[in-house]
């Protein structure tokens, strides 16, 4: 007898999947990539200039040398760039945060906190998919803390001069900052299994900073 693998989160992830996906769909501001390899979507005009530029000066703030789950990824060069999360109960950052829950419309307990991430000439993020691994040894703490990530939304703070791109690698398209666009993503595929042609990077900059923030979400409440 053939044995059935089993996916962590599976019947969540294609539930939510098809909730935020009706919604986005029906959303005019939200233009789906053409693409059918991955569920993409971008929001042009989702911050405005002031809510970028103090978003920036907080990161700022927060921001210092990223870390990965299960590596020390500043040191190989895996996760360049700096970042930090926001004080969740910051109420500029609770009504950001609260706008991006409504525009997936999605159960606000099942979000991360916000983090906001900075990148200078040379940095990167190397290519990597969100979603989590769940045969490492990291998942035990995940699965406990809201288990699998299910839909990713990230916006971008400024423009940047040269590089710092989101490169979708299996995709095959690269994305420019540009200001106040906010592009969300399904991590997993209609199924409810991981996608693995979401794996994307953050280009290296070559010129400028860039600045981002980024928003997780799980398919259980977060903790
Ligand atoms: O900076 C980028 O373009 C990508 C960031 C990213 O992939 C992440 O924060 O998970
Ligand atoms: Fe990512």
């Amino acid at each position: 007898m053939a044995s059935k693998t089993i996916i962590p989160d599976q019947d969540a992830l294609k539930r939510v999947g098809a909730q935020v996906r009706a919604r986005l769909e029906a959303n005019p501001e939200a233009y789906k990539i053409p693409t059918d390899k991955a569920e993409i979507f971008a929001i042009g005009d989702f911050l405005d200039a002031d809510e970028c530029k103090r978003l920036i000066t907080m990161i700022d703030q927060v921001a210092r040398p990223s870390e990965l789950f299960d590596d020390d990824a500043y040191a190989t060069g895996f996760r360049t760039s700096y970042s930090g999360d926001f004080d969740p109960e910051d109420s500029f950052i609770r009504s950001i945060s609260r706008r991006i829950d409504d525009l997936l419309g999605v159960n606000p307990i099942t979000g991360e906190t916000i983090q906001g991430q900075r990148y200078l000439p040379g940095q990167q993020f190397k290519p990597h998919n969100d979603w989590f691994y769940t045969s490492e040894t990291y998942w035990q703490l995940e699965r406990k803390r809201g288990g699998q990530r299910c839909w990713t939304t990230m916006a971008f703070l400024n423009e940047v001069e040269e590089g710092g791109e989101t490169h979708f690698t299996e995709v095959g398209i690269k994305i420019d900052p540009k200001p106040g666009v906010l592009l969300v993503w399904n991590n997993a595929l209609p199924d409810g299994s991981p996608n693995e042609d979401t794996m994307h990077a953050g280009t290296p900059v070559i010129r400028g900073v860039k600045y981002v923030i980024t928003k997780w979400y799980r398919t259980r409440k977060w903790n």
